[in-house]
């Protein structure tokens, strides 16, 4: 339990093991928190609560420093396991306290615990005093789930923002002054890239909308990572950055191969940009993480993504980006597509149509190559890649 503002105390949860979220849909590398909050003023409220497995410990410690009786209200901004998961066991000693969360929380805590507790249905503006502090509940619908809301504690300027503005990210410390920059700012657009990204009108619509409440606030304390409290604003202006078509000039390259003969396009076609000063990143996809090819996507603003072709098909894990990709919804990003064949060919083709319908703007024809690409196959990858980038200049002036 600590202190992070006079009568405001984080008491979450440390997960250093952590090393998939979302069953295996996201990569954890530096582990994760499960932040919970507990505002002791003439009021006792609780926002949110920990993980599932991390109930028990949770829970004594509630007990052990206010005792949970004396807990007059909880707070439920998002009911997704890793916030609500320990309010099932909370509830099992305090059944009566009242639960505030919006319309959509009460239903979804219904559909995951099947229980009716004391729910107070609260909408944007809503307030409830504590004594010397207030919360006040900004509606976050869809941000990133449709219960989704932040709790601002008046009196103390403090952003309970829940999953909005955090970091899958364990550290000894508990505030951004504190950690390593580089390590704090790649976990959090991350978390953007792979999560916030189909929702980027949403965040832009919400971001203005909480600038016009015209609120001060000291501090941002999000549900997972660290706690924004040195110039807490800054998070706000990268997610307005970030929701507003970011890119940072590049192009990233991403090719599965089985023998080599795709990634030897794939270099060649890297250093046709390179020759016309484009900086590129080169990935192969069936050895990296995929949420980390996630985020390069987000921040390059062209991709050109190639898979030799198998069984009239695409290789799978090239499949399994362009599934991914398709559900992010990313917007005003250009492409195109490559690889090596044996016979038939179809993979360049699948890949384009795919980047196609996933938004995508498609400024270059396919262009693909029989088995082994010869000198002469690789200079018209290299000349390829000098025209990608002439385009991509073309799109930007
Ligand atoms: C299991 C297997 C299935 C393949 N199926 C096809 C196919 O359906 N059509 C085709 O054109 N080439 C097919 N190929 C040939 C490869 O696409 C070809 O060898 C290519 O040069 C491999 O490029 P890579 O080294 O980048 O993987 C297949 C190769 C393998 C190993």
């Amino acid at each position: 339990m600590m202190e992070i503002k006079p009568k405001i105390y984080w008491v979450g949860i440390k997960d250093w093991e952590l090393r998939r979220f979302h069953g295996e849909e996201y990569s954890t590398h530096r582990g994760s928190t499960y932040n919970s909050y507990l505002i002791k003023d003439k009021k006792i409220a609780l926002v949110d609560t920990v993980w599932t497995p991390f109930h028990e410990g949770f829970i004594q410690q509630l007990d052990r420093e206010i005792g949970l009786k004396n807990i007059n209200l909880i707070v439920i901004n998002h009911t997704e396991q890793d916030h609500a998961g320990s309010l099932l066991y909370l509830m099992e000693k305090i059944p009566n306290v009242p639960i505030y969360c919006t319309k959509n929380g009460a239903a979804m805590i219904k559909g995951h615990f099947h229980k009716d507790w004391n729910f107070n249905i609260v909408k944007t503006g809503d307030s409830v005093e504590l004594g010397d502090y207030k919360l006040v509940f900004v509606e976050m619908p869809m941000l990133h789930w449709p219960d989704s809301m932040a709790t601002y504690v008046a009196g103390a300027n403090v952003l309970l923002s829940n999953d909005a503005f955090g970091q899958h990210y364990a550290a000894p410390q508990l505030y951004n002054d504190q950690v390593d920059q580089g390590e704090l700012f790649q976990e959090a657009i991350k978390y953007y890239a792979n999560i916030l990204t189909p929702f980027s009108d949403l965040v832009k619509r919400k971001l203005k909308e909480v600038k016009e409440l015209n609120i001060t606030i000291d501090m941002i304390a999000p549900s997972h990572g660290i706690i924004w409290r040195d110039n807490p604003m800054q998070i706000v202006e990268k997610y307005d950055l970030w929701a507003s078509g970011y890119h940072e000039g590049t192009v990233a390259i991403l090719y599965d191969t089985m023998w080599g003969a795709t990634k030897k396009m794939a270099l060649a076609i890297a250093k046709g940009l390179e020759n016309k000063g484009i900086g590129v990143k080169v990935f192969n996809v069936g050895r990296m993480d995929k949420n980390d090819v996630i985020t390069e996507i987000f921040k390059a603003k062209g991709i050109i993504m190639g898979s030799s072709t198998i069984n009239k098909g695409i290789l799978s894990d090239t499949a399994s980006i362009l599934e991914m990709i398709k559900g992010l919804r990313f917007r005003d990003k250009i492409g195109s597509a490559f690889g090596s064949y044996g016979w038939s060919g179809e993979s360049p083709k699948i890949i384009e149509q795919r980047l196609a319908e996933a938004g995508f703007d498609m400024i270059m024809d396919p262009i693909k190559m029989k088995y082994d690409p010869t000198p002469e196959d690789l200079v018209d990858c290299e000349t390829f890649g000098e025209q990608f980038a002439v385009k991509m200049k073309e799109i930007f002036s």
